[in-house]
């Protein structure tokens, strides 16, 4: 859906000169972008570069100390992170931030606002990932690394976001499984219009899927643009060599 369509005409998420940090030190420097409906942008950077802080600054957990993050037109910046989740932002962390003791079903009925809620929505999860369908009554500590990673983001999916956050899905999955998540997040853009921020270091599979790419170094972008332009791999690669 364009913003033409649903009639607003801003940005889902707008960062304006963000900047934030742990300690004296900015992690996160003078960043600014925006992502409309629909649209993809990747954050790529070395470790260490500040792609976690930043995607932790938009969800408050991180204080930020100037600039702004506005969430469709609403100011959000050093929001508590629960009334951001409210708003229809979604996180999927680094970590695998699931319930290891809870079952698979009760992971998930963590994304939505009722029971009732998460039946209606369970054919959501089984048209992304029927797998983790299967397995509603295992206990998540006990699903393999990959189906933790689908377990993950199908309870993103469920709580129908305007927006996913999603820092390095594709970290230690084998490429069936990184090839079924690009598959997963094109179709929920397609679908629902669904904007997404996506922090990767896989290269292919950022592009695969992004419409644009921004590069963090020390955490300043230092070069963004589109993902299917003939000078981004060569452009990716300068910056991203070891
Ligand atoms: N909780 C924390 N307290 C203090 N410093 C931190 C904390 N978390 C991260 N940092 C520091 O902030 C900097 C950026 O870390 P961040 O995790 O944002 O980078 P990243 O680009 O996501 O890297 P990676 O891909 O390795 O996760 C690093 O120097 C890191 O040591």
């Amino acid at each position: 859906m364009s913003a033409l369509l649903n009639g607003s005409s801003h940005s889902v998420l707008e960062v304006a000169g963000l900047t934030s940090g742990y300690d004296a030190a900015p992690v996160v420097r003078d960043v600014s972008f925006s992502i409309d409906p629909g649209e993809i942008l990747v954050i790529l950077g070395k470790n260490g570069m500040g792609k976690s802080t930043l995607l932790k600054t938009i969800m408050g957990f991180v204080r930020a100390s100037s600039g702004t993050v506005a969430l469709d037109g609403a100011d959000i910046t050093n929001g508590p992170p629960h009334l951001i989740a409210r708003r229809a932002v979604a996180y999927t962390p680094q970590e695998y931030a699931i319930f290891q003791d809870l079952t698979v079903a009760e992971n998930l009925r963590l994304g939505v606002e009722s029971d009732d809620l998460l039946e209606d929505r369970m054919g959501d999860v089984e048209a992304a990932f029927p797998r983790i369908v299967e397995r509603l009554r295992q206990r998540a500590g006990t699903l393999s690394g990959g189906e933790q990673k689908m377990l993950l983001l199908s309870r993103g999916l469920i709580a129908r976001p305007k927006i996913m956050l999603i820092d390095e899905i594709s970290e230690g999955l084998q490429p069936t499984m990184v090839a079924k998540m690009a598959e997963v997040l094109k179709a929920t853009k397609q679908k629902n219009g669904v904007a997404v921020l996506l922090v990767e270091q896989n290269l292919p599979f950022a592009l695969s899927v992004a419409d644009r790419y921004a590069i963090l170094k020390i955490g300043e972008i230092v070069a963004r643009g589109d993902a299917a332009h003939a000078d981004t791999a060569a452009t990716l690669e300068e910056h991203l060599r070891i």
